[in-house]
């Protein structure tokens, strides 16, 4: 894969941006990436393991003569980041990010960038329960979707190299507005991991009458929650707070359906919950038949070719 930018600046070195830094070096996609991080801690962890070309003790000097600027802090923090590096960024560069949330990124950001740079939000729907500079891995975006949320007027030069730049860190591209996105990811990504934090929270007040047996005789469901629960606070607060309106629509929802199986197990209703799981049960073959990849592991990739 060719170079796409000449210099890269990525903005919070965590998971994502770690993931992007090692995926752009493995494809050759940028000349130069420099780094930055709030932390100093995290600054000295990123030039311990070799985590970009050169990692900066400013956001400013970090973005001074990028081509691409990309915001990888929690979606909370991506208005001051902006604020902060604004006066600081080429003139003709691109800004992108990779927030969970994408309405309230966008009102966020947007204000803070000076004309004639280009704004291309965009989020990867790949990660892990593991955040920080050395979380991150060369194949975490290999086969996965990356969603683009264009704003309004976006140049689509700019648009097509942000796309070219996560094809060339492995993913699929594919083009969405912003309110479209948050809603979609609602259902696919924050009530579930607002049910999984829920359900490890009853587990565990309920450690006095089940003791530790929850924990040694967990079985797979319950574990796959408790990977999940173990994400980063910090990031899944801003999560829910950036995306109030559509999550609560979603878990508006749940909560009925939930209380309609709660009713057919009092009442006995066989009917319902067995007409209830062949309905869902469909809906998981129809993912395998739109070529999915169903093992555990990387479920939810791409199908190649
Ligand atoms: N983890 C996932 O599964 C995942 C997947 C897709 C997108 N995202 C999104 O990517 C972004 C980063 O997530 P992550 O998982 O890499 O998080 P992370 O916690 O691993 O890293 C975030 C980094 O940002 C830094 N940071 C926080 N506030 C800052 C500030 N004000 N200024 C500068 N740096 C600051 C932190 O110190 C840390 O280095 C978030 O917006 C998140 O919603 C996460
Ligand atoms: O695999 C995981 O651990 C994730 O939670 C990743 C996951 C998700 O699939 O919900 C989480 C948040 C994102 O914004 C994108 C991906």
């Amino acid at each position: 894969m060719a170079q796409v930018y000449d210099r890269v600046a990525l903005i919070g070195l965590g998971l994502i941006a770690s993931s992007m830094f090692w995926a752009i070096r493995r494809a050759g996609l940028a000349g130069e990436v420099t780094g930055y991080a709030r932390s100093v801690e995290t600054r000295d962890t990123a030039r311990e393991i070799g985590l970009c070309d050169r990692v900066c003790d400013s956001a400013a000097e970090a973005v001074e003569g990028a081509d691409l600027v990309v915001l990888c802090v929690p979606v909370g923090a991506m208005g001051a980041v902006a604020a902060e590096i604004a006066p600081a960024l080429k003139p003709g560069a691109t800004v992108s990010d990779v927030g969970s949330v994408k309405k309230a990124v966008i009102e966020a950001v947007a204000p803070h960038l000076p004309a004639g740079v280009h704004f291309v939000p965009a989020h990867p729907l790949a990660g892990t329960e593991h955040s920080g500079p050395r979380a991150g891995f060369a194949e975490l975006f290999d086969n996965r979707w990356c969603l683009i949320v264009p704003v309004e007027g976006s140049d689509r030069d700019a648009v097509a190299r942000v796309e070219a730049l996560w094809q060339g860190m492995g993913a699929q591209t594919d083009e969405m507005d912003a309110e479209h996105h948050d809603l979609v990811l609602a259902v696919t990504s924050h009530a579930p991991h607002l049910i999984a934090y829920t359900m490890v929270g009853v587990a565990d007040d309920l450690r006095r009458v089940t003791d530790s047996e929850v924990i040694k005789y967990s079985a797979a469901g319950f574990r796959d929650f408790t990977r999940i629960a173990a994400s980063d606070p910090t990031m899944w607060r801003d999560v829910f707070l950036n995306n109030k309106e559509a999550t609560l629509e979603i878990l508006g929802r749940f909560t009925e359906e939930l209380f309609a199986l709660q009713r057919a197990i009092r009442t006995g209703d066989g009917d319902h919950l067995f007409a209830y799981f062949t309905r869902t049960r469909a809906i998981r073959r129809g993912i395998i038949e739109a070529g999915q990849d169903t093992d555990a592991p990387d479920f939810g990739r791409v199908k190649k070719g």
